[in-house]
């Protein structure tokens, strides 16, 4: 692993770091906030998982999560949203190929050789930030925003016994019934929609994967709030499922950064709670 830059910040280090990732077959690169901490001792970890368009800098620079993170002593770890790089497919628009990954690990040829976002962050970056951080991976949370609300929610929703909390800004609920998802669905596992349930939350919920609860806040100003959000979808499937869903539709807010940043303390809080219990 090679260090990009470090900087002090909240008595803690904002890190970008880089490694040549075996699973994704190129260089990827992420960045770590660690608090200020006892040498030796090791924090909780708070995973965002970044939306389309996204690189680890949009949160790293426009998330104001470092204040919460050093009062909380909690560690967050930002990775990029697919792979990218010379050799490595991609597509013209903002919604497929590079920078818009869907945390899937593609099946379709022309995506295969480098598109395993899944497995990337399922397997290849827990193992390295363990090695690398003073993270305490027995207390791990999850949360992003839009395609990384969807990606937070279906690795939290296969991976119930690595995570102790997980929440999501604005998130894609249901890919499979929605435009930004069917696209890249298709694009990435093919047409057997039976390939994609692994891949949708509410489909996820609906075959029986469970996790205790769910924090959701959603700008009720968000632009892309009825036609690729509907939020509506996971309300139905947590109370089918008897999943205790809080979610917020918060007045006002886009999409954007300013809407994250708004409630990025108060979802560090809630998984600190949770991770510290
Ligand atoms: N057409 C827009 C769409 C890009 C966009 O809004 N991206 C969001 C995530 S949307 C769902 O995953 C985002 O986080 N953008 C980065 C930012 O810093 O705001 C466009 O191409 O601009």
């Amino acid at each position: 692993m090679e260090t990009l830059s470090q900087n002090k910040s909240h008595g803690g280090t904002q890190g970008v770091y880089r490694h040549a990732s075996l699973v994704t077959g190129t260089d990827m690169t992420f960045s770590v906030y660690v608090p200020e901490h006892v040498r030796g001792t090791r924090l909780p970890v708070l995973w965002y998982l970044s939306g389309l368009t996204c690189t680890h800098a949009n949160v790293t620079d426009k998330g104001e999560y470092r204040r919460a993170c050093a009062e909380q002593g909690v560690i967050l770890v930002a990775p990029d949203t697919s792979p990218r790089g010379e050799g490595v497919p991609d597509d013209e628009a903002y919604d497929f190929g590079q920078g818009a990954g869907f945390y899937v690990d593609a099946t379709e040829a022309r995506w295969a050789s480098h598109f395993h976002m899944r497995a990337y962050l399922e397997q290849e970056l827990p193992a390295l930030v363990a090695a690398e951080f003073p993270a305490d991976m027995e207390r791990q949370g999850i949360t992003g925003h839009s395609m990384g609300g969807h990606g937070a929610l279906t690795i939290a929703l296969r991976n119930p016994d690595r995570f102790r909390s997980v929440s999501a800004f604005a998130p894609i609920v249901a890919p499979s019934v929605v435009p930004w998802g069917e696209k890249a669905l298709t694009g990435y596992l093919g047409p057997d929609r039976s390939n994609w349930r692994a891949y949708d939350a509410c489909a996820l919920i609906l075959d029986g994967a469970r996790v205790p609860e769910l924090l959701v806040d959603v700008g009720d100003a968000d632009q892309f709030l009825h036609e690729q959000l509907r939020p509506e979808l996971l309300r139905a499937a947590c109370d089918a499922a008897e999943i205790d869903l809080t979610l917020r539709l918060q007045p006002g807010y886009d999409h954007s950064y300013y809407f994250i940043s708004s409630f990025m303390a108060d979802h560090i809080a809630w998984h600190a709670e949770r991770l510290k219990a």
